[in-house]
């Protein structure tokens, strides 16, 4: 019996009303017409492309399994996204991943690659009194204790600034990127407590790109999403945490977007950091890389050795612990480019040096340093999994990149999505627009083909196990 994409669609919903609350399904389902059903296709109308990213990153799972309950397990679903209300775009393809995939979780909050089972603290709250609002700041995190050097002195003059006159400079807004434990956070929110204590009813909020989005997708969740828009709106100084994170995360993208534009209009102040410069922030849209233009980009560099000797005084002297200045110099040499790192040697040297009742001299730097060095795991970007594997591979990284379908390619290329699945916290669109432009559904396939192989092909397993070893290797 032929069926019609009306009954199709009405079967789907009545299958999505078990799963979802009864103001999700109002708000995200309902809108939704049918409109052709032929050969297991349904296309579906939906009322914007921001409603169809959200139910692509939010409701993804639930459709899937409505369609393939209703239609078959050949089922795909097109959206068809109207753009202006008279003018219905042509159907955007979506195609659905196959049955035997590994689960999507778009919602999982990832910490050092692994879902994070503990939920981060949510400043986000439906409570519109501005005096209310945590800031979210470290109270230690001030201007006066960031050592200023060439390596930042850009960065710290333009936070100088902000912080007499937020939203009232050219800044605006300040990007500050640089490598990690280079003192971004740190700059970031020693803005934040300076305007709080120049404007103390100034509405300040430091936030990290992660907590933002578990906001952002609860809300959305429970169909709260125009509460948290206007809790955003109502922020003086925003200051958003590694926004590289938004890389691949769409709806994200957009959501922000729409924060960013009404703040900068509003003449509030934005804040945000990255690990690198605007330039290489792959995975973010041009609209709001252009923006984030407008204001100042300014780099955090590695202190030189000067800097980091005034860094270690400062905190010793803070912390109240006598180190000698060879010591220090001893530690500032070894340590160089990192300012966490420099600290936690400082710290990791005065336990073991007081654990061990020794006292702190070079050599008892000199041997302890050289074990913690050895101990400290590399931290593994999809960069460096592609570079690992294009070694092993003895092939040039950008045959990656390449259209090609000669084995030894596919092979890598298969191999750096898998491991930059597993050992990274990238999205899945993220993962797959670097490594050859594939999309998260690539991804997903060569993950799955990768755990298969392993499973019949022990050559294959030790091979995966090599390089295993291999992305942790300093050199
Ligand atoms: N110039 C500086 N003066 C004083 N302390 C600094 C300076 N730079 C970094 N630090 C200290 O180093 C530590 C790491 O800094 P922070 O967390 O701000 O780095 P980050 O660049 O945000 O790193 P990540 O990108 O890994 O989050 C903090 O304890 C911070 O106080």
């Amino acid at each position: 019996m032929k069926r019609d994409c009306k009954s199709v669609w009405s079967e789907c919903l009545d299958l999505i009303k078990e799963q979802v609350l009864p103001r999700t399904f109002k708000t995200w389902f309902a809108p939704i017409r049918a409109l052709s059903f032929k050969d297991d296709v349904l296309t579906i109308q939906v009322p914007s492309q921001y409603v169809y990213e959200c139910l692509e990153e939010h409701f993804v799972d639930i459709l899937r399994k409505a369609v393939r309950t209703a239609i078959g397990p050949n089922a795909k679903l097109e959206y068809s996204v109207i753009v202006e209300e008279s003018h219905p775009r042509d159907p955007l393809s979506v195609t659905m991943p196959s049955n035997n995939m590994k689960k999507v979780e778009p919602n999982t909050v990832y910490v050092n690659g692994k879902p994070d089972s503990v939920a981060p603290k949510n400043p986000f709250e439906r409570n519109n009194n501005r005096l209310q609002i945590d800031p979210q700041l470290n109270p230690s995190y001030t201007l006066d204790s960031y050592i200023e050097g060439s390596c930042n002195r850009l960065a710290k003059s333009a936070a100088v600034a902000i912080a007499q006159n937020p939203g009232g400079t050219a800044f605006n807004p300040l990007l500050i990127y640089g490598g990690s434990g280079l003192g971004k956070t740190h700059l970031a929110q020693a803005i934040g407590m300076e305007v709080k204590q120049n404007y103390p009813n100034k509405v300040v909020l430091y936030v990290t790109t992660n907590v933002f989005q578990t906001q952002f997708t609860e809300a959305v969740r429970k169909n709260e999403i125009n509460d948290f828009l206007h809790f955003y709106q109502l922020i003086d100084v925003l200051i958003l945490d590694d926004i590289h994170e938004l890389a691949g995360k769409t709806a994200t993208q957009n959501t922000f977007f729409h924060i960013f534009n009404h703040l900068h209009q509003s003449g509030k102040q934005l804040i945000l950091t990255s690990d690198r410069s605007p330039a290489e922030l792959s995975g973010l849209e041009e609209r709001l890389l252009s923006r984030f233009r407008w204001g100042l980009s300014a780099e955090i560099k590695a202190p030189d050795f000067e800097t980091r000797m005034e860094i270690a005084r400062f905190k010793a002297h803070k912390d109240g612990i006598d180190f000698s200045d060879e010591v220090l110099e001893y530690i500032c040499k070894y340590v160089s480019n990192n300012v966490r790192e420099l600290e936690g040697a400082m710290i990791s040297l005065l336990a073991q040096a007081t654990f061990n009742h020794k006292d702190l001299t070079v050599d008892v730097v000199k041997d302890i340093l050289g074990k913690m060095v050895k101990n400290q795991k590399v931290e593994l970007t999809v960069e460096h999994i592609q570079q690992v594997v294009c070694n092993h591979f003895n092939m040039a990284p950008e045959m990656l990149q390449e259209k090609t379908r000669k084995r030894e390619v596919v092979q890598a290329r298969q191999l750096a999505m898998y491991f930059s699945k597993t050992y990274t916290n990238a999205s899945l669109a993220y993962i797959g627009k670097q490594i050859g432009k594939k999309d998260h559904t690539t991804v997903l396939y060569a993950c799955k083909a990768v755990t298969d192989l392993m499973e019949t092909d022990r050559a294959f397993k030790a091979q995966v196990e090599e390089l295993q070893k291999k992305l942790y290797c300093r050199n």
